[in-house]
């Protein structure tokens, strides 16, 4: 894994461990620890300096018996050359009371002119959680030195806050929540997702040269969504495109009960980019669709099966039985064009089954299901799949996955993407002023936006007799994920988020990136 990766892909806790065995066995680890410890020290000074002179100031260690202590007792020694009165608190002691820690760490710290101290002093203006790592078993009792740490004090955990699972991000027993982690080898994903991603704070990944050790596979992998990845998933529309070329989003949402749903997505495919809309709904929602987008189509059915590239379904669809009939609309139009893509979104999610998804994985169908957690709590009760109840939410996302054959979009304040090979990706820049009643909607048909548009430009290569370079489905998905995110963040910041806005802003981030990749493609010649 390159530098630049680092920043961009989690592996596990256990990953990292496995990659560091042959480099400990080799003899590495003193050195090893001596990287992470120095980096340690580096944003420990960092997190102080924002607050004023580093020299003078007090930083304590809460420091537990293995290799985790071992590096913060390092990082302590560091910093007590800068002139910080270092404090190391032991949390874990042998039966006579001497200290349990890393030997030639304590030894480092004292010779530096560090102490050992019962607790962490009033004064501490940052204390390092040193106490347990990669390491953690079983389930951790906070120790009383870290319940009563001085309330102004920056916590920094060192690798991993003390009691979250580095594999799945699962608290068990108790955990210190930090304001940063400093963690090493690589991101590990128990710091992005479930419990582990709100205890962790700012996460600095630190290279310690594990890189060519750390798995490839993509089911061993979560990817972090950002611009650039954004760009290759959904690139600006060719130069010589036409409304078709750009993709056709078919969407099957909105009922009289209802209507907003069916605004709200076709405007959300619209500014991600589609080429063309065509709202498949009864009167009322065609005539509000066409009061707010004059440029969709519109009818019942919505457009001749051969001409949609992807199909949005599920929004604001109303009673049982219309809901059923429209969602077997959808997928009787699939049948015909299979390689066009699907979005099941809200009833769609409560439709939907085992034989359906089924059938569309065997006619090569991309299909994308975007619950939000409730839903995805009653989809996994209605369609089970063995170890899909899992506690660490990616893997129970992955065996759904893999299961079904289908790609899920799980939509929370982060989002995750994960198709059945196991290739994941997070999407972790929206923020909660996008829980608000209809973004789904929106998210729904970007989502189907980004998807028309890879589905039509495979088939142009493929008539051109190109090989289409395949863009994975959770990419395209993370992509629709992260343009939505961005624009709420955007328009919250400039104080004026709605739902109803919502899209336009979307529709604006969509056209920065489009622009910043030309500028790109121009600057490199
Ligand atoms: N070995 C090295 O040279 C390197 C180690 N690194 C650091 O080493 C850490 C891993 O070190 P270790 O393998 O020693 O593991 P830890 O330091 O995370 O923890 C191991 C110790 O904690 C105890 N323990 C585990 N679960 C406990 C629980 N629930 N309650 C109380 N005690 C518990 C174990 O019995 C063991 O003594 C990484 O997180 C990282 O900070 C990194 O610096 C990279 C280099
Ligand atoms: N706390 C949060 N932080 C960031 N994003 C959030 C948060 N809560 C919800 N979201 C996002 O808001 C959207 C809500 O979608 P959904 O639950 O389907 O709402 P609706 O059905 O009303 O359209 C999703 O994209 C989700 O990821």
């Amino acid at each position: 894994m390159s530098v630049e990766e680092l920043r961009r892909v989690a592996v596990a806790g256990s990953a990292v461990r496995a990659a560091e065995a042959p480099l400990l066995a080799a003899g590495r680890g003193p050195a090893m620890m001596r990287d992470a410890a120095w980096a340690l020290a580096e944003h420990a000074a960092a997190l102080l300096r924002a607050r004023g002179p580093v020299a003078g100031t007090t930083v304590a260690a809460l420091v537990g018996p293995g290799n985790n202590g071992g590096d913060a007792l390092f990082a302590l020694a560091f910093l007590r050359r800068r002139g910080v009165a270092a404090v190391a608190v032991p949390v874990r002691h042998d039966d006579d009371g001497a200290p349990r820690w890393h030997a030639e760490g304590w030894a480092a710290l004292r010779a530096a002119g560090g102490r050992r101290a019962d607790a962490v002093p009033a004064a501490a203006a940052l204390v390092i959680d040193g106490m347990l790592g990669t390491g953690f078993a079983g389930e951790l009792t906070l120790p009383p030195a870290a319940r009563a740490l001085p309330r102004d004090a920056v916590v920094l955990a060192c690798d991993v806050p003390s009691g979250v699972d580095a594999d799945t991000g699962e608290v068990r027993g108790e955990a210190l929540r930090a304001d940063a982690t400093v963690t090493f080898g690589a991101l590990k994903t128990g710091l992005l997702v479930g419990e582990g991603a709100a205890l962790a704070g700012e996460v600095h990944p630190v290279d310690i040269g594990l890189g060519p050790q750390l798995p490839t596979s993509p089911a061993a992998r979560l990817r972090l969504a950002d611009e650039a990845a954004v760009r290759a998933a959904h690139p600006a529309p060719a130069p010589d495109a036409h409304k078709y070329t750009r993709g056709l989003v078919a969407v099957a949402a909105g009922s009289p009960r209802y209507p907003g749903a069916a605004v709200l997505s076709c405007s959300g495919a619209l500014h991600a980019g589609a080429g063309m809309v065509h709202h498949a709904g009864p009167e009322a929602t065609r005539d509000r669709v066409l009061a707010e987008h004059p440029e969709a189509l519109v009818s019942t059915e919505g457009p001749a099966p051969d001409r949609a590239d992807a199909w949005v379904a599920g929004p604001g669809l109303d009673t049982q039985d219309d809901a059923r009939r429209r969602w077997e609309g959808v997928l009787s139009a699939l049948a015909e064009r299979p390689e066009a893509a699907l979005v099941a979104d809200a009833s769609a999610l409560e439709l939907v089954t085992a034989a359906q998804l089924r059938a569309l994985r065997e006619a090569g169908t991309p299909v994308v299901l975007t619950p939000h957690a409730g839903e995805w709590a009653r989809l996994r009760e209605r369609l089970p799949a063995d170890g899909a109840d899992a506690a660490d939410p990616l893997a129970a996302l992955r065996a759904w996955s893999a299961a079904h054959g289908a790609t899920v979009l799980l939509k929370g304040p982060r989002t995750l993407t994960v198709q059945p090979d196991g290739e994941a990706w997070l999407v972790a820049d929206g923020g909660p002023e996008l829980a608000m009643g209809g973004t789904g909607d929106v998210l729904a048909g970007a989502l189907g936006a980004v998807l028309a548009a890879d589905v039509a430009r495979r088939s142009r290569a493929r008539r051109a007799g190109q090989a289409p370079g395949p863009v994975p489905t959770a990419a395209l998905a993370a992509a629709a994920a992260w343009l939505h995110a961005r624009a709420g963040a955007e328009q919250a910041r400039a104080g004026r988020l709605t739902t109803r806005t919502l899209p336009a802003a979307l529709g604006a981030v969509t056209a920065r990136l489009w622009r910043a990749g030309d500028e790109d493609g121009r600057t490199r010649g």
